[in-house]
């Protein structure tokens, strides 16, 4: 199998990833930011060492008052003080500045390309994948989860330095000044960590099921949005909106039971971590006294005091950090089977046409009866292969099972290869699909058929016979067409979704249904410009409406799970059922051309 070219999209990524990057790493995305996590460093190092400044010239300031008010000192000296001060908290407020714009600043990078990565992840993933994931929370995962995770990884960077920069030279301030009563002292803030520590299941617990609910909720909201019209039409607004009130209440419960245990410890970490606080009274009192461990004056005392409530104070945001970092975990272990880099992209190998060898094909969706069995068929580039049946006979189930997203019996091989045992990207490359729904984005026209491709769209559109209708559209091809394609008629999103498969195309095509929404005559002449342009790969078209189908290379009926296979010709005579549809469409023709 011939792959030929690298898609910019994938070289982007992995320009974004770059070499020894492991996305399902926390450490490699920190690692990936070395440069902003420098200057964190440096600045957050300042401003935290900067910040002992204060409680020492605030020991100092109350020093030189009470040597001023004993007439020992001058105000002059004060002032040179209280300049010292101000200054200093000018450089420690500087670099907090500084800190936090660069913490900003990673946090955006990793946010971004953790989002890069999941979205790449997820548009690979199959549709049915996809499904069974369910909308809501393949969104919230998409979103919320990352946004979390990184909100974690920023809250952790912060107080690194914030915390534990923090701590440790108050710690080692308050040791200097008196050892046994700073170790006394010391004893309380670990005591809130291990309560910290211990919630981290419940807070764990009630995280992921907020997460749970919000991605049910989710997938409410787009249900309402996109079944919005059905639900008027038949009357079940009311119904909907009262399921979608429930939604919202249990949303709301999970929500308020996560916040809570968020939150609602704090004011504990911090009345423990300030308990040590009554030991200072009354040994710092005594030492002041010169009964205690060490000699203080007024001003070491003041000093000591204002470091430990400061460093209650941090002590506390530790705890609290472990609590952001436990939530970062739940998003975390929700989004890491998406962290992946993956070269599959669709648009980055083309494929050279081959032939196609179909050999006793069965196919049952997982726990379902089979749809058909022992289907064989081969064809060659260039030819167009009609697919029908009664409703339900499975043909779009056989159109999908080229896709693999299921496991399929017997044998599918293009050019002499399994389809199923071959990787994502190989089989991507070979297979055109277009299915039921047209899939269009909200983008303009041209864009939804080049999808970033750098040929024209415009005979794309001319073999669609689209070119007609822009014709009165004020902006062409630069008109935007909505979520979904909302702005176009049902034959025209048709039209437009076919336009990108040919532009796209690939050796083998499967087309379900593509020209239901259309009138015979558009019908007749998008098929025989599908004809033209998809020479060179084999087709599958999947149709109801059978009066192409004497244009056709072969022909498969299928019903209750049976198969046959053959010319148009060769149909008329063996089933009588095919013959008979056939006759009562071309009737139908004759009467809507006359
Ligand atoms: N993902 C699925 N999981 C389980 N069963 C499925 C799934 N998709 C389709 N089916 C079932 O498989 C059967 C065949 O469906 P399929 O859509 O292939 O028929 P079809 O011939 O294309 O129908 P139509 O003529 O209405 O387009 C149906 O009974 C359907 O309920």
């Amino acid at each position: 199998m011939r792959e030929t070219m690298e898609s910019d999209e994938v070289r982007k990524q992995m320009e974004n990833t770059g070499k020894g990057f492991r996305p399902d790493r926390i450490l490699s995305y920190f690692r990936k930011e070395w440069k902003v996590l420098i200057v964190i460093t440096v600045s957050g190092l300042i401003y935290n060492l900067g910040l002992l400044a204060g409680p020492w010239f605030e020991g100092r300031m109350t020093g030189c008052l009470i040597r001023i008010l004993q007439g020992i000192s001058r105000a002059s000296q004060m002032l040179t003080l209280v300049c010292a001060y101000v200054a200093s908290i000018a450089v420690v407020q500087s670099s907090r500045y500084v800190k936090r714009f660069y913490v900003r600043r990673f946090a955006n990078n990793v946010n971004r390309r953790m989002k890069q990565i999941i979205y790449g992840s997820l548009v690979r993933k199959s549709r049915t994948e996809l499904q069974e994931e369910g909308a809501g929370t393949v969104m919230t995962k998409a979103i919320l989860d990352v946004d979390d995770c990184v909100e974690g990884m920023r809250k952790f960077t912060t107080e690194v330095f914030d915390t534990g920069v923090a701590l440790m030279a108050y710690a080692g301030m308050l040791l200097f000044y008196d050892w046994r009563l700073a170790l006394l002292a010391l004893i309380f803030p670990p005591v809130s960590y291990c309560i910290a520590e211990k919630m981290k299941r419940l807070i764990q617990k009630t995280g992921a099921a907020c997460k749970e609910q919000s991605g049910i909720l989710s997938a409410a909201t787009l249900d309402r949005g996109i079944n919005a019209l059905t639900y008027r039409v038949f009357g079940c607004e009311e119904e909907r909106r009262q399921a979608y009130e429930e939604n919202l209440s249990a949303y709301e419960k999970a929500a308020v039971k996560a916040n809570v245990w968020n939150t609602v410890m704090q004011p504990l970490y911090r009345v423990i971590s300030m308990t040590g606080v009554l030991f200072i009274f009354y040994f710092g009192g005594k030492n002041v006294l010169g009964e205690g461990w060490s000699t203080w004056s007024v001003a070491t005392f003041a000093t000591f005091l204002s470091c430990f409530t400061k460093l209650s104070v941090k002590s506390s945001s530790a705890a609290k950090l472990f609590n952001a970092v436990h939530k970062a975990q739940v998003s975390w272990k929700r989004i890491k089977p998406f962290m992946k880099v993956s070269g599959d992209s669709h648009m980055n190998t083309k494929m050279l046409p081959g032939t196609l060898q179909v050999t006793d094909l069965g196919f049952a969706y997982p726990g379902g009866k089979k749809l058909f069995e022992h289907l064989n068929f081969s064809a060659e580039p260039g030819q167009i292969i009609g697919i029908t049946g009664p409703v339900a006979c499975g043909k779009s189930t056989l159109g999908k099972s080229f896709l693999c997203e299921y496991p399929y019996e017997g044998s599918i091989q293009f050019d002499g290869q399994e389809l199923q045992k071959m990787d994502e990207k190989k089989r991507a490359g070979i297979i055109g699909y277009l299915g039921h729904d047209p899939e269009l984005f909200n983008d303009t026209i041209e864009n939804n058929i080049r999808l970033g491709g750098g040929r024209e769209a415009e005979p794309y559109l001319k073999a669609v016979c689209l070119d007609q209708d822009l014709t009165s559209v004020e902006d062409g091809l630069q008109t935007l067409v909505g979520n979904g394609g909302v702005r176009l008629s049902g034959g025209q999103a048709q039209r437009l979704a076919l336009a990108r498969t040919l532009y796209h195309k690939k050796p083998l095509l499967i087309l379900d249904d593509p020209f239901s929404a259309l009138d015979r005559t558009t019908e007749r002449e998008a098929f025989a410009h599908l004809q033209e342009m998809a020479k060179g790969s084999i087709v599958l078209l999947i149709s109801h409406r059978l009066y192409l189908f004497p244009q056709m290379d072969q022909i498969i009926w299928m019903e209750t799970g049976e198969t046959v296979v053959g010319t148009h010709e060769e149909l008329l005579k063996q089933v009588p059922e095919y013959a008979q549809l056939f006759a009562a469409q071309e009737g139908g023709a004759g009467h809507e051309e006359d």
